[in-house]
């Protein structure tokens, strides 16, 4: 049973985490099975100049990016979210974090270098070595076990500095580097310390590059029980003022006021208030997963129009082309006339404007090619990229809550409503601790029972496993026995990993102990670690724990 409350109480959460990551799941399956061939036959990664898909973009966790003045606090309300410090962590009044930490979730606790994590294969941060060598060693992972960093991933920065300092000793583009990681971003905290409210060039400068990003934009005025409740108003104006000037969105920004540590406020004069606050900021959280999941399948949505479109195009010109002579002088006819050639597609084939390429560069790229080796219009292609979008985009998006769905109902279907997630220590409102709610994204830190740290791994290996073809649930002998063969590790080794892995010892592996398999060949083929003696507990899956706990008591009482 939970530690802390009953499995009831979370059970929508985890519905609603589970469904997301099923969304992905079915994302990533359509976009290999229908979109990937058609993309690569009609070059999409060339004409419009994007990559293919990788896994990584659809198993991708929800990033949150915390972004402000130094010392206002960003990384003691990182530490406060999790509910425990983190490897790397540095808190302190003078500048501290001089570096961008990403804070995820893995097995063990430890720091990895930014060159590590910008070419790291399941992780989303390539890209980042553009940036250059000063911002990788500027650049760290914080890797821990955390129920919070299972649901989102994030992304603490270097406080802003003032004036010079900021522009000189930093070696590298710091705002071009937000920009980067606000354009993966599904959430930004940009937070002040009421205490020292000064919005600097910097932070101007800063609010800047999150231009076109509003809508992921919240603020928190942190620190605010330092100050009394007649400098609490003006600040709170000062800063709705100065945000009203700095930001180009025509709402008005959240600002949330509390104060976002775990300790007791200086003063309990606006402590209801603060409450209500940190209540409405957990909900804001709470929603994250079901955004990003809407945000991926409308990432997709945009990328099958064009792919469909990419597709007219190229089967276009080539039927456009002679059989025998002249082909060279048709193409360049073609390219001359492109805008008369797009004009004609989009009517022809009731297209949107925005779904095609730009013209001069698509143009530019068609002086690359040979038009009588483009492939031809197919539309088996076409009809099944139409019946994504007409049918299985539709089905995945009733999986998830409704779109119309207020926060507050969305995150009441999150979390059973009477325990909407609240800040993580009441203690500190002076209250009791008796309704502890230790993540908002429905994850009890403390729910040990629940918690598996191999859970991403099971998510990305489930359809591994499927495809070994398990009969009734589990893995014949042999086939396991093929899968572990594979990984080249000696003999013994192996057998060590078995004697792990299948652990109710019935020579066969279901999905959990699949999972385990493969994280230890894992550890020692690619990181070279010893295999342990028995496995660590949060590497045992829960669907294992009694059994395996059972067998430790009785190995103890000498049975
Ligand atoms: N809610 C709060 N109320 C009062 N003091 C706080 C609060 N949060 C943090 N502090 C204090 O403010 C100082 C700065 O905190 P912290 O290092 O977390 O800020 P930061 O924004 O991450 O700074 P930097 O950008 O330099 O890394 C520390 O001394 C910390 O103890």
């Amino acid at each position: 049973m939970a530690s802390s409350g009953s499995p009831e109480r979370h059970a929508g959460a985890n519905e609603v985490s589970d469904r997301t990551a099923q969304v992905a799941a079915r994302l990533k399956q359509i976009y290999k099975k229908y979109v990937y061939p058609v993309e690569k036959k009609y070059q999409y990664d060339f004409f419009f100049e994007s990559p293919f898909l990788s896994d990584v973009e659809f198993d991708a966790k929800p990033q949150v990016l915390l972004v402000g003045q130094y010392s206002v606090g960003k990384t003691s309300f990182i530490r406060y979210l999790l509910g425990r410090n983190f490897p790397g962590q540095r808190i302190g009044p003078e500048p501290t974090t001089d570096r961008f930490t990403v804070l995820l979730n893995g097995p063990e606790e430890r720091t990895i270098p930014g060159n590590a994590l910008s070419v790291h294969p399941d992780l989303p941060f390539k890209g980042l070595e553009r940036f250059g060598v000063n911002f990788l060693s500027r650049l760290e992972g914080s890797q821990l076990s955390s129920s919070v960093l299972r649901s989102v991933t994030l992304v603490d920065t270097p406080g802003i500095l003032s004036g010079e300092k900021q522009r000189t000793n930093r070696g590298y583009d710091f705002t071009k580097v937000v920009a980067w990681f606000a354009e993966k971003a599904d959430l930004i905290i940009l937070l002040f310390d009421a205490h020292k409210l000064d919005i600097s060039d910097e932070l101007k400068g800063a609010i800047d590059v999150l231009k076109g990003h509003e809508d992921k934009i919240r603020c928190i005025l942190n620190k605010a029980d330092q100050i009394d409740r007649q400098q609490l108003m003006r600040v709170y104006g000062a800063l709705l003022w100065s945000l009203g000037k700095t930001m180009s969105s025509p709402e008005v920004a959240r600002v949330y006021v509390g104060s976002f540590w775990q300790e007791p406020l200086k003063s309990m004069d606006n402590a209801a208030l603060f409450e209500m606050e940190e209540r409405d900021l957990m909900k804001d959280l709470a929603v994250l997963p079901r955004q990003s999941a809407v945000r991926k399948i409308n990432e997709l949505v945009k990328r099958i129009r064009k792919v469909k479109t990419l597709a007219y195009i190229v089967g276009h010109l080539k039927s456009q082309m002679p059989t025998l002579m002249g082909k060279e002088k048709k193409q360049q006819k073609l390219i001359q006339d492109l805008p008369n050639v797009f004009r004609s597609i989009l009517k022809k084939y009731n297209l949107a404007a925005g779904d095609f390429p730009e013209i001069q560069s698509f143009a530019a790229k068609l002086q690359e090619v040979k038009f009588q080796e483009l492939a031809p219009l197919n539309q088996k292609y076409i009809d099944d990229l139409e019946r994504v979008l007409t049918d299985e985009i539709p089905q995945l998006m009733s999986q998830l809550p409704s779109e119309r769905d207020s926060p507050e109902t969305l995150c009441n279907k999150m979390t059973s409503p009477e325990n909407m997630p609240i800040p993580k220590a009441a203690g500190k409102f002076g209250k009791k601790d008796d309704h502890y709610e230790g993540n908002p994204f429905g994850y009890d830190e403390t729910d040990q029972e629940r918690y598996w740290a191999l859970q991403d791994s099971a998510d990305r290996l489930k359809n591994s496993y499927l495809q070994l073809g398990p009969e009734g649930g589990y893995l014949s002998t042999e086939k396991a026995r093929d899968v572990l063969l594979r990984t080249g590790l000696e003999k013994d080794q192996l057998r060590q990993i078995w004697n792990l892995s299948d652990m109710d010892r019935d020579g066969l592996f279901d999905f959990d102990e699949y999972v385990v398999a493969m994280f230890l060949c894992d550890a020692v083929v690619q990181k070279g670690r010893p295999i342990p003696s028995e496995l660590p507990a949060s590497v045992v899956p829960p669907s294992k724990r009694e059994l395996l706990s059972a067998r430790k008591q009785s190995a103890f009482d000498g049975e």
